[in-house]
């Protein structure tokens, strides 16, 4: 029945001319990275605070438009001539596939001149409804108009040109096509925190360079395969980017931080971690570091800590889910879809100490902490290992 699909995208709208129209330029293009990805043909229509995709694979054309930073929502829509007859037609069709009981409403939207039709969009609505109503009877059912909190809705977007009628809007992420800002490096463990802030940065429109601390004995094979997984379900979001994990060999370190550094050990290791992810960022020109710290989450991330953990980086640290509920992360690492292979046990042993330290200074950990802490971060980081991910 669908015919096309409405991209809406939401805060490129409040640029300015020249920036909206590189945001769009990038979002068509991401677009077009994600069809191709998954396979689906489509023709991509720019039009002002619109993309048309025009394809016989609407319902698989949404999710993936759906699923492409910077898109707000999108709708599989049927187009019709912008007269009240085939709106009224097609609404009515809509409702015989796809009502499914209770109340309905039809919402209608006009854009163009004001003379553009000889219909304002409340006949659409009335007209609408009433082939609505119609369409339900025929169905067997007793229809039943709610305009304030309808469990059926059915949408015309008329234009100037045409019209669209459709009953979905499906959710996409919002935020900023992805690149159009520099990239940052994050730090993704393969648990449930930090593959959702990479991805909360990659909303932003920031290429993410992934990378993985492994721990030697403490994290072990399934440890570095789960991170890799996660990092695999992000470059799903990043069609066209080629997204490589860096993998930081730091089993020695940790090993040795642990005798060296006593109590204190889960910050020199924080600090260890952020000095080589900083050590990356030069190296691939990235212009800030991301973790998936929460205030309070652990002891390692109390304000008084993570205070402690930023000063071993001079580039900014991006924490986006600094001050959300761990409950609020987890629908969200389902959502995205990174939950999964983030909650597989991978056995790794316990770095932490018993009574780990809650309320650091930072002068204490300096002097816990062995003074070529960040030599060995940075001699670490030049010897990782590049691993090309498949999106
Ligand atoms: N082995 C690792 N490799 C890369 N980054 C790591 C690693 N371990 C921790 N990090 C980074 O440090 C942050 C804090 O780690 P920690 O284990 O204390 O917290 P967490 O809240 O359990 O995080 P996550 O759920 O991401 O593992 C992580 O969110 C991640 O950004």
């Amino acid at each position: 029945m669908y015919d096309v699909v409405l991209v809406r995208h939401g805060e490129l709208g409040v640029k300015s001319e020249q920036v909206r129209r590189k945001m769009e330029d990038r979002l068509a293009d991401n677009l077009q990275a994600m069809l191709d990805q998954r396979g689906l043909s489509g023709d991509i229509e720019r039009r002002r605070n619109r993309i048309f995709v025009h394809t016989d694979d609407a319902s698989a054309v949404a999710d993936a438009a759906a699923d492409t930073f910077g898109v707000v929502s999108a709708s599989p829509a049927v187009t019709v001539e912008p007269t009240l007859d085939d709106i009224a037609d097609a609404l009515g069709a809509m409702a015989e596939a796809a009502y499914d009981g209770g109340s309905f409403a039809v919402d209608a939207t006009r854009a163009g001149p004001s003379d553009a039709h000889p219909f304002a969009s409340t006949d659409i609505e009335s007209e609408g409804g009433a082939a609505v109503f119609e369409a339900i009877e025929s169905l067997g059912g007793e229809p039943v108009v709610d305009l304030d909190d309808p469990d059926f809705e059915l949408f015309v977007e008329c234009r100037s040109d045409r019209a669209y009628v459709f009953v979905e809007k499906r959710s996409g992420p919002g935020g900023l096509p992805l690149g159009t800002q520099r990239p940052v490096v994050a730090l993704v463990s393969g648990g449930i925190d930090s593959p959702v802030a990479a991805w909360k940065l990659m909303t932003r429109g920031c290429p993410v360079v992934p990378v993985y601390v492994d721990l030697g004995d403490y994290g072990g094979p399934d440890h570095r395969a789960r991170a890799r997984a996660t990092v695999e379900t992000l470059a799903g979001y990043a069609p066209g980017e080629s997204m490589s994990l860096h993998v930081i060999d730091a089993g020695k370190v940790v090993s040795a931080l642990e005798v060296e550094t006593g109590d204190l050990r889960m910050l020199a290791l924080r600090r260890f971690m952020l000095a080589a992810a900083e050590s990356v960022a030069e190296d691939v020109d990235a212009v800030g570091l991301v973790t998936g710290e929460a205030i309070g989450q652990k002891s390692s991330q109390t304000s008084a800590n993570l205070a402690v953990t930023d000063a071993a980086a001079t580039l900014p640290v991006h924490r986006p889910l600094v001050a959300m509920d761990k409950a609020d992360i987890t629908n969200l690492a389902r959502s995205i879809g990174t939950f999964e292979d983030a909650t597989v046990d991978t056995g790794c042993n316990r770095v932490a100490p018993a009574l780990p330290e809650t309320n650091a200074s930072l002068s204490a950990v300096r002097a816990a902490e062995p003074d070529d802490l960040f030599e060995r971060a940075q001699a670490c980081a030049a010897d990782r290992e590049v691993v090309p991910i498949e999106s």
